[in-house]
């Protein structure tokens, strides 16, 4: 973001302005979103994938806008998110920053950029802060172990040193689709085995304690996710999580109907934007057919009448019917 100062005028009377970088100042930041949680306000947040997405986003004013690896399945047709690179990733980050607008905007960190070592997941989360000063945070998928006694999972480790490094991360628990297979399939999180229920409640706990800024929580009961949230100062935002986390998100393919098919249980439909852009495509098409688009003195362009007739006389009207 650039500010035009005003410098006075010069010897011909033209205006000086210096070009100043300042800093984005209106754009939300951690401590808006804290108080919107003290204040009991629900935060708001929505994926996007790109530049349109991330327009439409910004232009509702949600709070936070999410770059979710849920977009290599919702925008690119894997069939998993596991399958897309870092590389891929960053372009559609980057295609998300150029969206105007002030909407806290967070990064997932995908499958593969991270697990190596605690090097690779800094480097990766530095690269995806990187892509944009837009960029106010990454997301973290973290595994929840059901034995007390169990290793520390490794992205709590890298979360405490994102953290500690002075990169705000948001934890992401429960259902972590990048740990499907782990998981047995997407499939809810802690409603059949206490041990598992009170894993992930104690790992939300951990990510507050290492310094995570919020946690999500993806596919876990309504009651779990409620009593995480008041025994957590941290506000926490819910996919699937019923109604009293601190926020919720949303997919925002699934939000606006952008795909045929089934959403998953977590998701609600607001519109059909599948439906409604094979029809229009379908319109356009007809159109196209019957001669009633384009318009010639709508869209078209027009020739000055003596250039036509300068034209004309070099190539002739021509005899052929098109
Ligand atoms: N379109 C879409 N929306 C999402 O929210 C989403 C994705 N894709 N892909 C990445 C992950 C995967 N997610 C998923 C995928 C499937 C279910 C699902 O099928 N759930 C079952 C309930 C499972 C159970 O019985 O415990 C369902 O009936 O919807 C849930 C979350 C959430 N994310
Ligand atoms: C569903 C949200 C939480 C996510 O991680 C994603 O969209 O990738
Ligand atoms: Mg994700």
């Amino acid at each position: 973001m650039l500010r035009l100062t005003k410098l006075g005028t010069n010897v011909v009377g033209r205006r000086l302005y210096s070009v100043a970088p300042v800093t984005p100042v209106n754009q939300i930041t951690i401590a808006d979103l804290f108080a919107k949680h003290v204040s009991k306000q629900p935060i708001t947040m929505i994926t996007a994938y790109d530049y349109i997405t991330g327009t439409w986003a910004q232009a509702a004013e949600c709070d936070m806008v999410l770059v979710g690896d849920s977009l290599a399945m919702c925008a690119l047709g894997y069939n998993s998110t596991t399958e897309i690179s870092l590389q891929e990733f960053k372009y559609h980050v980057a295609a998300v920053c150029r969206a105007p607008g002030t909407a806290f905007v967070v990064a997932d960190m995908p499958f593969g950029s991270f697990e190596s070592s605690l090097e690779k997941g800094i480097e990766t989360a530095v690269s995806l802060m990187q892509v944009s000063s837009k960029v106010g945070a990454v997301k973290l998928e973290v595994g929840s172990s059901s034995n007390p006694n169990g290793l520390r999972d490794y992205s709590l480790r890298l979360a405490e040193e994102l953290c500690s490094r002075g990169i705000p991360v948001v934890g992401h628990i429960g259902l972590t689709p990048q740990r499907v297979h782990a998981l047995s399939g997407y499939k809810a999180q802690g409603g059949a085995d206490a041990r598992r229920a009170e894993a992930i409640h104690r790992t939300a706990q951990e990510l507050e304690r290492v310094g995570c800024f919020s946690v999500v929580l993806e596919c876990v009961p309504h009651k779990v996710s409620e009593t995480i949230t008041r025994n957590l100062n941290i506000p926490t935002i819910g996919i699937g999580a019923g109604k009293n986390t601190s926020g919720q998100v949303l997919v925002q393919s699934d939000l606006l109907g952008m795909l045929p098919g089934k959403l998953p249980r977590l998701a609600k439909q607001y519109g059909h934007l599948y439906e409604d852009s094979v029809r229009c495509i379908r319109t356009y098409m007809d159109e196209v057919t019957t001669g009633k688009f384009p318009e010639n003195e709508k869209h078209g362009f027009r020739i000055k009448e003596t250039v036509w007739l300068e034209y004309l006389a070099k190539v002739g009207k021509g005899n052929g019917d098109l």
